[in-house]
């Protein structure tokens, strides 16, 4: 089994010394420690190396309380937490509300507890990490889902004000899929959902993000997207890999091929006259319609 990589944040030297000694008793090797004196140099360290725990004072020099959990979540949100303060006080009980994964008592230390508590909490952040993954997710497509479209748009617009970097939100509606679950029934639809959401997944650059939204309805967010003819260029070579006819297994286990055609809309933000993302989102969708009433027509 590969040893755990765990980083101690902690500025005093008898606590790193307790800290180190305790882990180097432990007599199954199943923890490699670096210990780091400040947020900064374990920052740089984060970034060389995400380490499978942080073990962390909340009371440093420099930074003090729960200040210093929500910091070290923030440069390591990739590891589980594990609080080590001096007593059992309110603080490490808010610390385990605001997302920390345990926390140990100094004077408490001892090379059991600190193995069993270290194991404990990367399963539970393990297990966490998998559960909020899974609320993202579409359950059908696998795509993500509208609550994580929300919050990437969000981000995306947070960013926007920080940086200027503009975006593209495109909006992706299969034409008359009520025929085609009419038709061939729902698990047929079901299946053409699937394989219109592959397509639109991997023909995206990794960065770029899909969701599906409703039954039928997808949409993008295109990083760097700044002009409308980058967009349409977009949306023009989409169309190309979706717009088909798509095999699929019918009842009886015979091939059967299905008309599929999509309808696109999209809108920039940081271009268009938009001011929030239900705006933005209102304008790609509406664009989306025209085109759809168009192709219908
Ligand atoms: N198979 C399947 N059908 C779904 C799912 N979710 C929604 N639907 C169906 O998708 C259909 C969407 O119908 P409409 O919103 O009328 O859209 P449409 O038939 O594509 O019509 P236009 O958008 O005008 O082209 C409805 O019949 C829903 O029952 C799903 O998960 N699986």
């Amino acid at each position: 089994m590969t040893r755990l990589l765990v980083y101690l944040l902690e500025d005093c030297d008898e606590d790193q010394y307790l800290f180190q000694k305790m882990m180097t008793s432990d007599t199954q090797n199943l923890f490699s420690v670096s210990v780091f004196s400040e947020l900064n140099t374990l920052d740089k360290a984060v970034q060389a190396c995400i380490p499978d725990i942080v073990v962390t004072d909340l009371n440093l020099i420099e930074s003090s309380g729960l200040d210093t959990l929500l910091r070290v979540q923030k440069l390591a949100p990739k590891s589980a937490i594990v609080v080590l303060t001096g007593k059992d006080d309110e603080d490490a009980i808010k610390a385990i509300q605001l997302g920390a994964q345990d926390y140990l008592i100094k004077s408490e230390l001892i090379p059991s507890l600190i193995r069993r508590t270290l194991l404990f909490a990367k399963e539970r952040f393990q297990m966490n990490a998998a559960l909020k993954e899974h609320s993202l997710r579409d359950q059908l497509t696998t795509l993500y889902n509208r609550s994580a479209f929300d919050n990437f748009l969000h981000n995306k617009i947070q960013t926007f004000k920080r940086y200027g970097e503009s975006f593209g939100l495109v909006f992706a509606d299969i034409n008359e899929f009520k025929s085609i679950n009419d038709n061939f029934g729902h698990m047929a639809g079901d299946k053409i959902l699937k394989l219109v959401a592959d397509r639109l997944a991997f023909f995206n650059r990794a960065s770029d993000f899909v969701a599906r939204v409703g039954g039928d309805e997808f949409v993008m967010i295109l990083h760097k997207v700044s002009t409308a003819n980058e967009l349409n260029q977009f949306i023009e070579s989409k169309q190309k890999h979706l717009n088909n006819s798509y095999a699929i297994k019918g009842a009886k286990g015979d091939v059967v091929n299905i008309d599929v055609s999509l309808s696109f809309g999209g809108a920039i933000w940081g271009v268009d006259d938009v001011q929030s993302a239900q705006e933005l989102y209102a304008l790609a969708d509406e664009r989306m319609y025209v085109k759809k009433r168009r192709n219908l027509d």
